[in-house]
């Protein structure tokens, strides 16, 4: 990585590297990042499609491990130049116990931190996410935003408040001293609201919608705006981020940077309309179908089925107190601190995002039936 070493090659990890942001992160490496000469992919369960990566000229290493486990993440790192770190449990549907949250996104950070200390690996870039900002539990608004706007961020549920937690680990970590004396240089990304190849909910909405008969119906006003960035783009700015770690550390070190692109502030609903109106559905009703107070009733009665019924069978549904929450609260960031610190631009326009996304929904929706 110094000037000396120009033609050396990399070793990089990716932890979650199967998951729907991770296998994008993989792919981006293989495609555009020139010096990398082995790519760990380390995640709970491995994907079928890493096989047809190995045949490719960068050596693949599939790694199946948790972490959770600290011997089975030191042994991943060793070796690495750069760690991205991905792997979580993204559960704000109560499938998961709160410990169990905590374990994977906190504890697993927390080893992976140490992992990077034990065995000299300099390079630390870690998938956060804008729920550790909010939206808060009184429902503020955070209307374009960016990394310095001042935001009451208080949670109370175990996915903000694990991915806030393990944020701050790896934030405090910056300047550690790894093995061999030199420091450790870390950042955060912190994507909004995910879409594109691979993006499950987008998915299980096409189904709904394909299952009634071709219609949506709005629950949450038109007026409240989300923040969503393509798949892409989230992984070119991980890809970005470690490979800049190392030559504007003293800028990079230690910072947050949300993840933006050109994707247009629009409701959760009507931003998926974006893909699911091209694959046939329709969103009825300009306003919310059922009043306000009535899906505040629905989500706490699902809250409390869920409860009720969690010694016999996971009751799970879309809707609950806190993705209501979440859904009609207005959350949308507009920033260039990407840009300012790293280069970073979208690699994707957004009509290529809409496009490819689109492509994606009806050939996932269509292999359903
Ligand atoms: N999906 C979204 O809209 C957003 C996601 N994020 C963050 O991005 C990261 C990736 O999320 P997604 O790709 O959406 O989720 P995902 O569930 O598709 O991927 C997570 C991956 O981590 C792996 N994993 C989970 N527990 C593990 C463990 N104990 N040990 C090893 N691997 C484990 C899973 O097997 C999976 O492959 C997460 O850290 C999440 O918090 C941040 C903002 C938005
Ligand atoms: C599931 C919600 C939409 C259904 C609302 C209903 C039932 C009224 O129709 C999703 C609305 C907003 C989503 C979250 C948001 O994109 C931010 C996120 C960031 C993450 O790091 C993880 C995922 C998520 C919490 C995402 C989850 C689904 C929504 C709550």
């Amino acid at each position: 990585m110094a000037d000396s070493a120009q033609a050396q090659k990399l070793v990089y990890l990716v932890t979650g590297g199967c998951g729907f942001l991770g296998e994008h992160v993989v792919r981006m490496l293989l495609q555009r990042e020139p010096r990398l000469g082995e790519l760990r992919v380390f995640d709970r369960h491995l994907g079928p499609w890493l096989e047809e990566l190995k045949t490719g000229p960068v050596r693949v290493t599939a790694i199946q491990g948790d972490v959770t486990e600290a011997h089975e993440v030191a042994a991943a790192v060793a070796g690495a130049h750069v760690v991205i770190h991905t792997a979580g449990l993204v559960d704000v549907f109560g499938r998961a116990s709160p410990e169990t949250i905590h374990e994977v996104n906190v504890q697993g950070t927390r080893n992976v931190i140490q992992a990077c200390v034990q065995t000299g690996t300099r390079f630390l870039v870690y998938t956060s996410s804008m729920e550790v900002v909010g939206p808060n539990t009184k429902g503020h608004p955070f209307y374009r935003g960016n990394e310095d706007t001042l935001y009451e961020a208080v949670h109370r549920h175990p996915y903000p408040c694990s991915k806030a937690l393990a944020e701050r680990l790896v934030l405090e970590a910056n300047g550690r001293e790894v093995h061999g004396g030199l420091p450790l240089v870390t950042c955060a990304l912190r994507p909004t609201g995910i879409y594109g190849e691979g993006h499950q909910i987008m998915r299980d909405f096409y189904r709904q919608g394909l299952r009634l008969g071709g219609w949506l119906f709005r629950a949450i006003p038109a007026s409240v705006e989300h923040g969503r960035v393509y798949v892409g783009n989230v992984a070119w700015m991980h890809v970005l981020a470690a490979r800049e770690l190392e030559r504007r550390a003293a800028l990079m070190g230690g910072q947050v940077y949300f993840c933006y692109d050109g994707s247009p502030y629009k409701s959760y609903e009507d931003f998926n309309m974006e893909f699911l109106g091209p694959c046939g559905l329709q969103l009825v009703g300009a306003r919310p179908l059922l009043p306000y107070w009535l899906l505040v009733f629905l989500a706490a009665l699902n809250a409390l089925l869920q409860w009720l019924l969690r010694p016999l069978v996971l009751y799970a549904p879309l809707l609950n107190p806190y993705t209501l929450a979440v859904a009609n609260t207005t959350f949308t960031v507009s920033t260039d601190k990407a840009q300012r610190h790293f280069g970073y631009e979208p690699l994707f326009s957004w009509e290529d995002s809409r496009t490819r996304t689109i492509l994606w929904v009806q050939a996932a929706g269509s292999s359903a039936q």
